[in-house]
């Protein structure tokens, strides 16, 4: 495991079996350098993300990629899809309040911008709660999203291309665990990087599987952070396109890290939305550093059960 960042990368192929990764992959020591190095490589790029999405995470969503230092961009019109479409830097599509309009514009959304060879992922928000929803995530399918991020029951229901019995609607009622052999066969059937969040994200290219570990409990409590997190990983992508697994792990796990910082100065889920994109805005390995002394001398203490701070300061 990467003390930096809490990344394991698991080689999760059957006993005597070599995995294939899509990509190399990092030594495990590298990926806490590589995601501080992502993130400062889309500040520098400051990538157009599209996003059609829920009407409850808009606001959320486009305020985590302007601190993590993207464009965000909320157009969702059928008719400025050809106009605009081809000129962005990622798309994402989330199909958390989906109607029959919104999912026309998803395809149009996603065929044109496959078309102009940008990268798009897919959130399939509450997958399981309708025939509808599941019929509109196959079809997107078709259209090649480079990465798909859901909760572990999304995962689950989508890889088995059917709803799954007990789920509760856009929150999980599985372990991110669970939905990792699901995530794998999702990501060999439909080619795309496919992440399952949770108190381990896992993040796999249907060869190896990649866990981070960052992150709080209480972000659950925030609505619509998994649709926020699904933004920045296209943000990432949109910047290391041919390394989405590596992007993607580092997405998550730099909103776990901005994640655990926030809830340093935070009382609960409302003062952390705040303080989570506070710290988003502006961090980097020096600011980590700063903190972590900050709030050994002066904190609650809290700060010392964090894989991540503890690692960090070892690691330095
Ligand atoms: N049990 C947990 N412990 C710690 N962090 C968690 C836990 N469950 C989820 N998270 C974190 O919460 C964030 C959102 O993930 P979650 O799985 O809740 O997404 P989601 O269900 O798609 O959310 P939403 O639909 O509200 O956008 C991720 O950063 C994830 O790592
Ligand atoms: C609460 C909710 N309902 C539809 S989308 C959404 C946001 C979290 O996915
Ligand atoms: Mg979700």
């Amino acid at each position: 495991m990467d003390r930096q960042t809490g990344i394991t990368a698991t080689p999760n192929a059957p006993a005597g079996k070599i995995p294939q990764p899509s990509e190399p992959l990092l030594p495990d020591d590298q990926w806490g350098h590589r995601a501080w190095e992502l993130l400062q490589k889309l500040r520098l790029r400051a990538p157009l993300i599209q996003c059609i999405t829920n009407v409850v995470s808009m606001d959320l969503m486009a305020n985590v990629l302007l601190a993590a230092g993207a464009s965000p961009a909320m157009l969702s019109s059928i008719d400025e899809i050809s106009d605009f479409t081809p000129g962005v830097d990622a798309l994402c599509i989330n199909i958390g309040t989906l109607s029959e309009d919104g999912l026309a514009s998803m395809r149009a959304a996603a065929a044109t911008a496959a078309a102009a060879g940008r990268p798009w992922v897919l959130d399939p928000v509450a997958v399981n709660a309708s025939d509808f929803r599941m019929e509109a995530c196959l079809g997107l399918l078709e259209l090649r999203p480079a990465v798909i991020r859901g909760n572990a029951s999304e995962i689950l229901g989508l890889a088995s291309a059917r709803r799954i019995r007990n789920s509760k609607g856009v929150d999980s009622s599985h372990q991110s665990f669970d939905a990792v052999e699901a995530a794998k066969s999702l990501s060999r059937s439909s080619g795309a990087i496919v992440a399952v969040s949770g108190d381990v994200d896992y993040i796999t290219d249907g060869h190896v599987v990649v866990g981070a570990r960052n992150g709080d409990y209480m972000v659950q409590k925030i609505t619509a952070t998994g649709c926020a997190i699904t933004a920045l990983i296209a943000a990432f992508i949109s910047v290391e396109p041919l390394r989405a697994l590596e992007a993607t792990a580092c997405a998550l796990s730099i909103f776990g890290v901005a994640a655990e910082l926030g809830m340093e100065m935070a009382a609960g889920p409302a003062s952390l939305r705040m303080h989570l994109i506070d710290s988003l805005d502006g961090l980097n390995e020096d600011v980590l550093v700063f903190f972590f002394f900050f709030f050994f001398f002066f904190g609650s203490g809290a700060i010392l059960g964090k894989s991540l701070w503890a690692s960090i300061f070892i690691y330095r």
